[in-house]
């Protein structure tokens, strides 16, 4: 098939295919592709690039690794968090933003970390084919309407992580909801080229693992965003429980399921306790969805993918445990000043 722009509007209002030529970038090595590039500081490999494959396997991508070596991430501050850590972007940030907004721009409406340039013309090619091994695997195909989806797209999770040079915590990631609900989830790991992808009554590449420990949890939580999660944590499931502090919302679903990366930690639960943006949650909200599992506020309300960019109320996800249990457990952040 001849290559073709990316402009998705041949798909419609179909969720199934939108989600699915997500999927296609992640597994030709287009993201990995792009994170390579992160380096650069300067002009990504477009113009002339054959193709989102092409891309993940051309010698620019090793000029890429190169610079990545030499620290040239061009570091900034965006602002401060509500908690008054430094909001951090690079290079990475904003190439990978820009690649995946592109290459994602399906008519929906998009929510991505980074600004993106309206006015940006770059066209991606891509030949719209789905690999077989992804195709088989989506059972039920669904038809919606284009204004039930909303795609959050979250270009480097792990930002803070990135610049300390912790790669393996680092991720991408991209989510479609449908009325608010997510439905499809990818997190893709570019620097082990792993990708975890689940469509809620539909296929999946990752799995839960087969046990999980309830009485005293490892709980995985955030290294550089943590609030009071460990005092949490510890007041919950006891002085026995163990944390492990990770970087990335994304890192921290993957060490809930049944991952093979050897750079990937294990925990029987994830908790957050600071506010926290929907690109960052979404795509593993809707990967624990489709496995079985959870992923609520703190309080055990489900989180909408639709309005407001970010949520309040923390965030407990589990999978093979009872949530609704857990989160009788968890103490009220507002009364114990935990927030
Ligand atoms: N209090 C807060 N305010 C804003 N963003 C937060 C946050 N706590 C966590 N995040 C974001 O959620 C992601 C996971 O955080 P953590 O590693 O601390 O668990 C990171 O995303 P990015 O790296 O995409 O910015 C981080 O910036
Ligand atoms: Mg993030």
């Amino acid at each position: 098939m001849a290559p073709m722009g990316i402009r998705l509007s041949p798909w419609g209002g179909r969720v199934l295919p939108a989600g699915l030529g997500v999927l296609y970038h992640l597994y030709s090595g287009f993201l990995a592709g792009r994170f390579s590039l992160f380096g650069l500081g300067g002009e990504p490999a477009g113009g002339a690039m054959p193709g989102c494959v092409g891309a993940g396997r051309s010698p620019r991508r090793r000029r890429g690794e190169a610079r990545r070596e030499s620290n040239l991430l061009h570091e900034k501050s965006k602002g401060k968090t509500r908690e008054g850590a430094d909001d951090k972007m690079t290079s990475g940030d904003v190439l990978s933003n820009r690649k995946m907004f592109i290459c994602s721009r399906p008519g929906f409406p998009i929510n991505t970390e980074e600004h993106v340039d309206a006015a940006d013309q770059e066209v991606i090619l891509w030949d719209h084919k789905i690999p077989e091994d992804i195709l088989k695997q989506v059972t039920t195909p669904k038809e919606v309407p284009a204004e039930s989806v909303t795609v959050w797209i979250d270009p480097l999770d792990a930002t803070q992580e990135y610049t300390e040079d912790l790669r393996k915590y680092v991720t991408t990631m991209v989510c479609v909801a449908v009325n608010g609900k997510p439905v499809l989830g990818v997190i893709h790991k570019p620097f082990s080229e792993y990708t975890a992808w689940a469509m809620v009554d539909g296929g999946s590449n990752v799995k839960a693992r087969s046990s999980y420990n309830e009485k005293t949890p490892r709980i995985v939580v955030s290294r550089s965003h943590s609030g009071m999660v460990k005092q949490v944590a510890l007041q919950t499931f006891g002085n026995q429980t163990t944390i492990i502090p990770a970087g990335g919302a994304g890192y921290k679903v993957l060490a809930l399921l049944d991952v093979p990366d050897k750079s990937q930690e294990k925990a029987d639960l994830y908790i957050h306790v600071t506010y926290i943006k929907k690109w960052d949650i979404c795509a593993g909200n809707a990967i624990l969805k489709a496995l079985g599992g959870h992923m609520t506020t703190l309080s055990g309300e489900e989180i909408s993918y639709t309005g407001s960019d970010g949520i309040e109320g923390g965030l407990l996800a589990s999978i093979r445990m009872n949530h609704q249990a857990l989160v009788r457990k968890l103490p009220d952040l507002e009364k114990t000043g935990h927030k």
